[in-house]
């Protein structure tokens, strides 16, 4: 049974008075309880103005948000401002007040809640205990790293109980130690309060890491959605292809996809791209095509990586003599549960076609 949504984003659509065309075109989109969800896309693809129309930071020009069962995008005034408070946000540049201490940032969102101030008090240490700042209640932002900054912004969105925590390139100006240590931090939080995440990112990284599903935004549209792993092995669009060649090895360099013919000439052979998920990445596949089919592999470009915990790989190769062995070859690979597929050819060299004639 799939879980409830915590967020749903109908036919939102966004248009600024002097952009020249929409920067959010009809957007759909469910978020669902507990699910850490990456959304990501290129430079001005609308990921930020997206993420912002779910809390009506930015009004969406057409176009529903629903959090928890209630329609924002109706509410205005004290309405919405209480209905905020189910959603948390934190930011790039951490957006915390130099002038209060790590205590006086937290503490920020219970006064605007009216909180009396011993209850305000009994509050604080637990959350600051929850993203490891309890030993710095007393210092200053200046005092503080950047990692340590965005832990009080989390801990500041958190205050208020939140079902949703929205991310919004909330690691991107941190270096990369300290961008797994937040990463960890959100996980453990999702994990423990059963808190929904919406990160937004141009890290693709940060997403394969930890998202359990993503949207791919771009042009303002969602070009695609699924299950983090899928949409990074089986992306079906140009876009999320391109965009993700910096993490998994669709594509191939330049030079090599350069080098590769739509047909089959005398003297040419199968290029194959063998994408491997779960086990098949651990079996000796390179080694059977030589010992099973007597094919002699050539290595264009390849990576095996991991998404979570599941191993996802894609390999090009040239298939060296597969010849009519070809249909037995693809099948054999197919019935280890790769996915495989023949994208083009390429003329083999003179020293490969030697050793070929010599068998
Ligand atoms: N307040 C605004 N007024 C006018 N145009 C805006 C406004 N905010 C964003 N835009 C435009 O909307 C487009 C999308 O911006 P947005 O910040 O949502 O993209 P993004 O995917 O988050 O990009 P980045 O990763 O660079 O932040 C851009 O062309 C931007 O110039």
């Amino acid at each position: 049974m799939s879980r409830e949504a915590v967020i749903r984003i109908e036919h939102l659509s966004k248009t600024f008075s002097d952009a020249a065309g929409p920067v959010l075109d009809d957007v759909s989109l469910t978020i669902r309880r507990g699910e850490i969800h990456g959304i990501i896309g290129r430079s001005g693809a609308g990921k930020s103005t997206l993420v912002r129309c779910i809390n009506l930071l930015e009004r969406p020009s057409a176009g529903r948000v629903i959090v928890s069962g209630r329609e924002i995008t109706s509410l205005r005034g004290r309405a919405l401002r209480n209905a905020r408070r189910d959603i948390g946000m934190i930011f790039q540049h951490f957006n915390v007040l130099s002038s209060h201490t790590v205590a006086g940032n937290v503490a920020l969102p219970f006064k605007v809640a009216g909180l009396p101030r011993a209850e305000i008090a009994r509050r604080i240490p637990p959350l600051l205990e929850l993203v490891g700042l309890a030993h710095k209640a007393d210092a200053y932002p200046s005092e503080l790293s950047g990692g340590q900054k965005q832990r009080v912004g989390i801990a500041r969105a958190l205050a208020l109980d939140p079902s949703v925590l929205l991310c919004d390139e909330a690691t991107s100006a941190l270096d990369p130690e300290t961008t797994d240590q937040i990463l960890a931090l959100l996980r453990d939080i999702n994990r423990k309060l059963g808190l929904t995440i919406v990160l937004i990112t141009h890290e693709m990284h940060v997403v394969r890491d930890i998202a359990t599903r993503v949207a791919v935004l771009d042009h303002g549209r969602v070009v695609e959605e699924g299950a983090t792993f899928d949409v990074l092995a089986f992306p079906k669009s140009a876009v999320a292809r391109s965009f993700l060649s910096g993490l998994v090895a669709h594509e191939l360099p330049p030079p090599v996809a350069a080098q590769l013919l739509p047909a089959a000439v005398p003297g040419s052979d199968p290029v194959l791209r063998i994408v491997f998920t779960g086990t098949a990445a651990h079996d000796p596949i390179v080694a059977d095509l030589v010992s099973v089919f007597g094919i002699q592999p050539n290595i264009l470009h390849g990576r095996i990586d991991y998404v979570g915990d599941r191993p996802l790989g894609v390999l090009t190769l040239v298939a060296g003599g597969a010849g009519e062995k070809l249909p037995a070859v693809l099948s054999h690979l197919s019935s280890l549960g790769l996915v495989v597929e023949v994208i083009g050819h390429a003329v083999r060299s003179a020293v490969a076609r030697r050793h070929s004639a010599a068998r």
